[in-house]
């Protein structure tokens, strides 16, 4: 992983693509992540693969020009918009002579950086470690030609290479049960917000959707809202009363991205996993991008992988006060005739919003009416404790009472 700290490190973004038409979108993207990361971003190549150089992952040509490229620009590190494999980052670095990082990379650094609680450490550490490991030689390699080349230093080296990926695979092991432990009191924490009946929301969506700014505008909570990719790493719950009656449990999520690493899906289980057992879930789809087709996409599919493919969903337009691709929010209008458009920024519809969270808690919730004798104060508090309920009026000299179970 690279320091950051200390003075600006300058970097030059490669798109690899395949379709031409979304390398712009590409560059934006990768460019916020990067800025997020703290790295100066100089410039960036787009480079079409026609053919993928298993050793290189780039042509011949294609070398030659980003090594002029990286001369002319006079850069620090060379980022790529992929995942690549050890083997394949290792020989970029061999012949492009400079510090290769990719996306994961990039993400993992974003996370590492952006990790406050004990558990989003420790599943960052997870997934920094998951990610090393296959790389320690290229690490060893830096140091060796550090050294000069010593003669005599590759032994020693090997020797410190095999202890370092015994003591990082044990850490790995050390990690996961902690994170196991977490987990089991994540879990524990559910239930006892399951037993109180609360009905279960969940803000999930691209990052930077206003997932945060939404969960504070509905509870007032204080969750950070930034402008910056991975605000939120954290699982925050509030509990709240729907429309001043129906108690209710609103969960802010960690975002999602594209090519969302490997490693972070699995080390971020348990955060993720949050909503999986959410009763609705609220995705917020991002009108001020002008990729919302794309994230909403994604979206989709790290939900479906996480098994809450098929959960109860409102979706939600955020931004509308910005719309940045009109083509595109007329395409999502279609796709989504039932959706809500909102603006966070502007209050603008959070009504219609809540109207729609109430609708879905009375579909699923039994609505039962029961009628007391006024002077039965007992049985009335005992319905108030147990259960949340809709009214209480006078009819025929009875207390009617609404309430669902
Ligand atoms: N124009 C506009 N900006 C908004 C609106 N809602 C939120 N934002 C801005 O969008 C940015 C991201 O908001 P967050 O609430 O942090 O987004 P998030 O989805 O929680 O992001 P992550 O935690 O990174 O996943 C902030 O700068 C917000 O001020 C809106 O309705 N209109
Ligand atoms: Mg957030």
């Amino acid at each position: 992983m690279i320091e950051t700290q200390d003075s600006k490190k300058k970097a030059l973004l490669v798109i690899p693509i395949e379709d031409i038409n979304d390398s712009k979108l590409r560059i934006d993207e990768l460019s916020s992540l990067v800025k997020t990361m703290g790295l100066e971003v100089l410039s960036a190549i787009v480079f079409k693969i026609r053919e993928f150089n298993s050793a290189t992952m780039l042509g011949k040509g294609q070398l030659e020009e980003l090594k002029d490229n990286i001369l002319y620009f006079e850069c620090d590190c060379v980022i790529f918009d992929t995942s690549l494999s050890p083997r394949v980052l290792r020989n970029l670095e061999n012949e492009l002579d400079i510090c290769v990082i990719d996306r994961e990379e990039v993400i993992l650094q974003i996370f590492a950086d952006r990790a406050q609680t004990k558990e989003a450490k420790l599943q960052v550490a997870l997934a920094r470690s998951e990610y090393s490991l296959p790389r320690l030689r290229r690490r060893w390699e830096d140091l060796s030609q550090q050294r000069g080349g010593v003669r005599g230093s590759k032994g020693s080296g090997e020797r410190q290479l095999e202890l370092d990926k015994r003591s990082l695979s044990e850490k790995i092991v050390a990690l996961k049960r902690e994170l196991e432990e977490v987990k089991k009191i994540r879990k524990t924490q559910r239930k006892s917000r399951e037993k109180k009946d609360a009905y279960s929301f969940a803000l999930v969506g691209y990052t930077n959707a206003g997932k945060s700014s939404l969960l504070n505008l509905l509870t007032n909570a204080n969750t950070l809202v930034e402008d910056k990719f991975f605000a939120t790493l954290d699982p925050t719950t509030r509990q709240f009363k729907l429309k001043n009656r129906i108690d209710v449990t609103l969960t802010d999520t960690v975002g999602f991205v594209s090519n969302l690493p490997h490693h972070l899906i699995s080390a971020f289980s348990s955060t993720l996993e949050e909503a999986k057992y959410a009763d609705t879930l609220i995705i917020v789809i991002d009108l001020a991008n002008p990729d919302c087709e794309r994230c909403q996409e994604t979206t989709l599919e790290v939900l479906a992988s996480l098994g809450a493919g098929d959960n109860d969903k409102i979706i939600v337009f955020n931004k509308i006060d910005n719309i940045a691709n009109d083509i595109a929010y007329q395409r999502l209008k279609v796709s989504y005739p039932n959706h809500i458009e909102i603006s966070v920024k502007e209050r603008k519809n959070i009504d219609l919003l809540l109207d729609e969270m109430y609708k879905r808690v009375l579909e699923t919730k039994k609505r039962s009416t029961i009628y007391l004798p006024p002077e039965d104060g007992k049985a009335l508090s005992e319905i108030y404790r147990k259960y949340t309920v809709l009214s209480c009026t006078y009819e025929n000299d009875n207390l009617k009472v609404e309430y669902l179970t």
